[in-house]
């Protein structure tokens, strides 16, 4: 078991209905905390709203003599594709290895103005027969409707507002949350793949998830870890078996308070998830506690509470370095060039927070043409408030770990750290890399519920606005599992 420290006072900020993350059989996992911050789910369109209209899209000019083929849907919307982008996209087998889904066909000689001899449209799709010419002998391509409504851009069809974003499921939290951790059990995990679906919904949903009635050993702990995907190799190695012995020149192997932080800042990519896992009993060492603090929730805080904060911290990028050991060598001084920095907080191309980089011990000399002016006490200012939101009390879940409980959190999104310890502390755990850990929770997704929540809102959409389905597979290579 996990033993939380201190009483649970924090506020609760909002709370709604409790979210089942598992559908179908409850697992054993332990039922999950209500939503302690609520946030907005996407709800599609009710069985309530109105009918789509019926009938499959049709073409707007057959004659094959226009410069792009364009189609009405359902609803009298139109948009069209350029034959160049038709003939680069094809799925058939000439163009698009139907074993590897790689694309086969030459882009660059697809002449400027290809077009096809003819067009034709069923219920099901269009056909396009490409003419004998000096780029290749005549062939037809078939593209579903479900293929051209969902990557319409002419204009699209489907549009960002129609999605969840992609921090929808996320719920944001408090050391509340202590009431009831996300966990699931070692043997749900490693002897079934619903086992896996179940953690890696909980890492998804609240940054972290426990996992209990692991055997006391780094055998069993790399193991379980290998269940979501291979280990993320680093300068300090793969599967860290690890005591206060500084040996890879980090304050990781010491006995010093960590505050919170997220790991590996200093790298281009870093590191995805993070594993911990006791392995001396408690009665060895006194202290050592871990901390999870959630830098989502403690974003939106400050960019309620101090906007300006938010935005210089999701501006101005900061230099990272560690000594590294051996051979590696991370420096980052105001003048020696990284691949490229980041700021503290990282959104995406749509404005969604997605990563938090944040690390007092690493952080490299902060300078440059960035800090000129009244910049560097301004950006001082923010990092104090930034730093007193994560060291906020509500914000701070203190726990002491145990044997046979491990804790994994997602290093983009929740801060770890520490308390001092002295005597024997022996931890052990892996890093995994985000894309890896985020592609295994897809595909878990599509075997268990259909697919990720925007796959699952897409195709709703299609079908509700339009009565347009991915219907199985499709003419010759086209299949519906298109990528
Ligand atoms: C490998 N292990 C997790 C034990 C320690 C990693 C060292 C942490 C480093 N200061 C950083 O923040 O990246
Ligand atoms: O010793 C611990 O509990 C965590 C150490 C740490 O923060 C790290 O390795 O990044």
């Amino acid at each position: 078991m996990l033993t939380h420290l201190g009483a649970c006072t924090a506020r609760v900020l909002a709370v709604s209905a409790p979210r089942a993350l598992a559908r179908g059989t409850p697992t054993a996992s332990r039922a999950l905390p209500a939503r302690l911050l609520s946030t907005t789910p996407h709800r599609p369109a009710s069985s309530s709203s109105p009918q789509p209209p019926r009938g499959a899209p049709r073409l707007l000019d057959q004659s094959g003599n226009a410069k792009a083929l364009t189609l009405q849907l359902p609803d009298g919307a139109t948009t069209s594709f350029s034959y160049v982008w038709l003939r680069d996209h094809c799925r058939e087998e000439r163009s698009y290895h139907p074993a590897t889904r790689q694309r086969l066909v030459d882009t660059p000689k697809i002449p400027a103005d290809y077009r096809p001899q003819a067009v034709r449209s069923d219920e099901r799709g269009v056909s396009l027969t490409w003419p004998d010419s000096p780029f290749e002998s005549s062939y037809e391509s078939f593209f579903p409707w479900a293929f051209l409504a969902e990557h319409a851009y002419n204009p699209p069809v489907v549009r960002e507002q129609d999605l969840p974003s992609v921090n929808s499921r996320k719920v944001l939290w408090t050391r509340e949350i202590a009431r009831d951790m996300p966990t699931v059990s070692y043997d749900e995990v490693m002897s079934s793949e619903q086992g896996v679906y179940e953690w890696l919904k909980r890492i998804d949903t609240y940054g972290f998830s426990l996992c209990s009635g692991i055997p006391g050993t780094p055998e069993a702990t790399e193991a379980l870890i290998r269940r979501i995907a291979f280990i993320r190799e680093t300068h300090y190695g793969g599967f860290w078996d690890f005591t206060a012995n500084l040996e890879h020149g980090d304050l990781a192997y010491s006995e010093v308070r960590l505050e919170a932080h997220t790991d590996t800042t200093y790298f281009t990519d870093p590191c995805g998830l993070q594993l911990f896992h006791l392995l001396s009993p408690s009665t060895t060492h006194t202290g050592g506690h871990n901390l999870l603090v959630d830098g989502f929730r403690a974003a939106s805080v400050l960019r309620e509470a101090h906007p300006a904060a938010y935005d210089l911290l999701s501006s101005v990028p900061i230099p990272s370095h560690a000594s590294g050991s051996g051979s590696a060598s991370l420096p980052s001084g105001v003048h020696l060039r990284p691949l490229r920095r980041f700021p503290v907080l990282n959104h995406d191309d749509k404005g969604e927070l997605v990563m938090v980089r944040w690390n007092g011990d690493d952080r490299a000399v902060v300078g440059g043409e960035a800090f000129e002016g009244a910049r560097m006490d301004e950006w001082y200012e923010a990092l104090r408030t930034w730093e007193g939101i994560l060291r906020s009390e509500e914000a701070q879940l203190w726990s002491q770990m145990e044997v046979g409980t491990a804790v994994i959190f997602d290093n983009l999104r929740v801060l770890h750290g520490r308390s001092a310890f002295t005597g024997e502390r022996r931890l052990c755990g892996a890093y995994v890399n985000g894309d890896d850990y985020r592609s295994r929770l897809r595909g878990l997704e599509k075997q268990f519920v259909g697919g990720d929540p925007r796959r699952r809102a897409l195709e709703g959409v299609l079908k509700e606005r339009y009565g347009i389905e991915r219907k199985g597979e499709g003419k010759g290579s086209v299949s519906e599992e298109y990528l």
